[in-house]
Formats: C-alpha cells, sequence, structure tokens
C-alpha cells in the first residue's frame, strides 16, 4: 500500500501544503491540514512511513527514543539522514526542552537505526495515541526492536542520581483511568484488539544489558526494575510517592510507557531504561530533593556517554544475533 486514498476523508494529509511559499513576506515551512480528531490511521502513517523511507536508502532495523538530556546518543549514529519533526508531514512538534525535535536514519554499531532525538508527552497536549504514534511509524519503516530511554526520578533508596535502571516491567497507572494508546477502534494491521503485556520488556535484551554492564565496569550503577509513567507536568507529591512506593514502582517519569504498549501491540521486541536523574522525595523535610528539569536535563548531559556506550554495546550484540544479517551494513 502506498499512500492514503483521496476518498478517505480520515486520512487526507496534505490539502493545504504551501510548500515554501511566501506568507506577509515570510517563507513559511510546510503546513498540513491536521489529521481529523488526532486520530493516525493506519494510511496517514504509512504515508509517513513512506515520506521518510522515500528520501533515505537507509532501512532501519532498531528504532531508538531519545529521553530528556540524552540526544547526543543520536550523535552517535554515522551516515546520517536527519528529518527535522516540522518537516515530516503530520508528524507533532517537540515543545520539551531537551527534546530537539529531530528523526535520525543511519547506522549505530554497523545496524541501521532510525533515532528520535525528542518524543512527545501527555503534558504537552498530544493524547497518548499522538505520543507513541511514531512507534508505529517505525513499524512501518521496517523496524523490529524498540529502544526506549528516559530521564526518571530514583523511588528505589537504593539508587543513586546517575544510575541505570533496566525497565524490567512498567506499571500503567494512566491505563487504570482508562486512558490507553490503544485506545479506540483497533486496526488489527498494527496487531490485535487485546494484546498481552507479559513480558513487554525482552528479558534477553536485559540480560545482555547486564553483561555488558559488567564489560564496561559498571554494574554497581546498573539496576533492575519497574517504571511508571504519570501524566505530568508537575512532579509528584510526598503521598504520591509513597504510595508509587507501596506498590513496587522504582522509577517515575512522564514518558515510555505508552511507547512500549504501542510497541508491543505492534509486536516489536522491546528494550529500555531510565537515567535516574535525581531522587524522589519522599519526605517533607527534604526540600533539596525536589525535582527541577533543569537538573534533569543536566545530569541526563552529564551520563549521556555512558548511556549511549550501554546501547551501542546491547546494539552490537543485537547484530550478532540479527536474523537479517543482509541488512547489517
Ligand atoms: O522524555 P523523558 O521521559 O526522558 O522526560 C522526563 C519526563 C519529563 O518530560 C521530564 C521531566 O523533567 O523529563
Ligand atoms: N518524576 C517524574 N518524571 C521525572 C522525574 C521525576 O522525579 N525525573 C525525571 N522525569
Amino acid at each position: 500500500m502506498t499512500g492514503s486514498s483521496a476518498s478517505d476523508s480520515s486520512c487526507l494529509i496534505a490539502k493545504s501544503k504551501t510548500n515554501g511559499t511566501e506568507m506577509n513576506g515570510n517563507t513559511t515551512r510546510n503546513t498540513y491540514t491536521a489529521i481529523e480528531n488526532n486520530t493516525y490511521s493506519y494510511e496517514v502513517i504509512k504515508d509517513i512511513a513512506d515520506y521518510l523511507l522515500d528520501r533515505t536508502t537507509i532501512r532501519p532495523l532498531i528504532g531508538i527514543i531519545c529521553g530528556s538530556g540524552l540526544n547526543s546518543i543520536a550523535d552517535m549514529i554515522t551516515d546520517t539522514k536527519v528529518f527535522e519533526y516540522e518537516d515530516i508531514p503530520n508528524f507533532p512538534v517537540s515543545t520539551v526542552e531537551g527534546h530537539v525535535g529531530r528523526m535520525i536514519f543511519g547506522y549505530l554499531e554497523n545496524m541501521p537505526v532510525m533515532a528520535m532525538q525528542g518524543r512527545f508527552h501527555y503534558y504537552e497536549g498530544y493524547p497518548l495515541a499522538k505520543c507513541s504514534m511514531p512507534v508505529r511509524v517505525m513499524k512501518l519503516v521496517g523496524v523490529r526492536y524498540l529502544m526506549a530511554t528516559n530521564a526518571a526520578g530514583g523511588l528505589n533508596s537504593k539508587f543513586k542520581v546517575g544510575d541505570i535502571m533496566l525497565v524490567r516491567d512498567h506499571i500503567n497507572i494512566m491505563g487504570f483511568a482508562g486512558n490507553s494508546p490503544l485506545q479506540g477502534p483497533n486496526d488489527p494491521r498494527f496487531g490485535p484488539r487485546f494484546p498481552p503485556m507479559t513480558n513487554a520488556y525482552n528479558a534477553h535484551l536485559i540480560k545482555i544489558a547486564k553483561q555488558v554492564a559488567k564489560d564496561m565496569g559498571i554494574e554497581n550503577e546498573i539496576h533492575e526494575g519497574v517504571y511508571t509513567c504519570l501524566g505530568g507536568p508537575n512532579y509528584e507529591t510526598v503521598a504520591e510517592l509513597r504510595m508509587l512506593r507501596t506498590m513496587g514502582v522504582d522509577a517515575v517519569g512522564m514518558s515510555t510507557v505508552h511507547e512500549v504498549i504501542t510497541a508491543r501491540h505492534c509486536d516489536l521486541t522491546v528494550f529500555a531504561f531510565s537515567l535516574i536523574t535525581n531522587k524522589c522525595a519522599t519526605g517533607y523535610d527534604s526540600s533539596e530533593d525536589e525535582a527541577n528539569h533543569e537538573e534533569v536535563v543536566t545530569v541526563g548531559r552529564s551520563r549521556q556517554a555512558v548511556c549511549g556506550e550501554l546501547l551501542c554495546r546491547v546494539i552490537r550484540e543485537i547484530a550478532k544475533e540479527c536474523p537479517n544479517k543482509a541488512q547489517v551494513k
């Protein structure tokens, strides 16, 4: 299937394209009529995937999402083809500091990858399905593995700022309230109506990452744990954090869960880790523990080399096992 049918009103995307035209004396970027009701049909997402594939010969097998302050993970990619989000039809734009807003195609460890420098969060005003829509784009581009990274508050008392938590599982708190990226009609071309989440995070890749951490000599800075995503943008109250801790949450953030649900729905293999950028304040007297985004981004930047190396080494191991070695550079 290529492109949307002109008769399908739910997936028309380019009704008012003004490609580089002059308006009020200024050059405008491409503008597209908004999709209806923020709904991304299979055809719209296929259009986005085709837009990207038409402009590069790279065929990624791995999709990467860079968390807050972790953009430079994608700077390690070689032979790049860069797409600004604002140039991709029907793509949202990043509005958060620390999220640049670029999709980078290229190679890491000789594996073809595509990486998001900047993700979309619910608190930016995007519905969850729109936040995780790029994961479906990855799927239609041909990606088999999603590697998601995020910045998170450490709730487990053993975690230190700068540590990395390999995500073993998540608690979908927003889902408890009925908010899901899979809400609405199900398109079986992506996946089943009722997808299981038992093994959302691939145990084999976690094992590989632990071995990699040992090889890097950072085994004391690596943990395995449970992540949860809250809606944000405010950080949590002490009472909320205490409740989350009793629920078994080790790290708290504002992303990833809906991306992973979307990825598992369309059968991507998932690996995710959280960089612990701050300790969660579980007492009222610990004002020094108050979270702030500047600190989150600063800690992210200070640890992105380590996070990048971990990711690259895991990719190196995936490359060894890659089912389609022909695609490896
Ligand atoms: O995109 P991630 O999940 O890495 O970003 C975290 C969550 C919020 O967007 C922000 C809070 O500081 O960092
Ligand atoms: N809470 C929620 N999201 C976060 C945090 C936090 O403490 N740190 C980074 N992202």
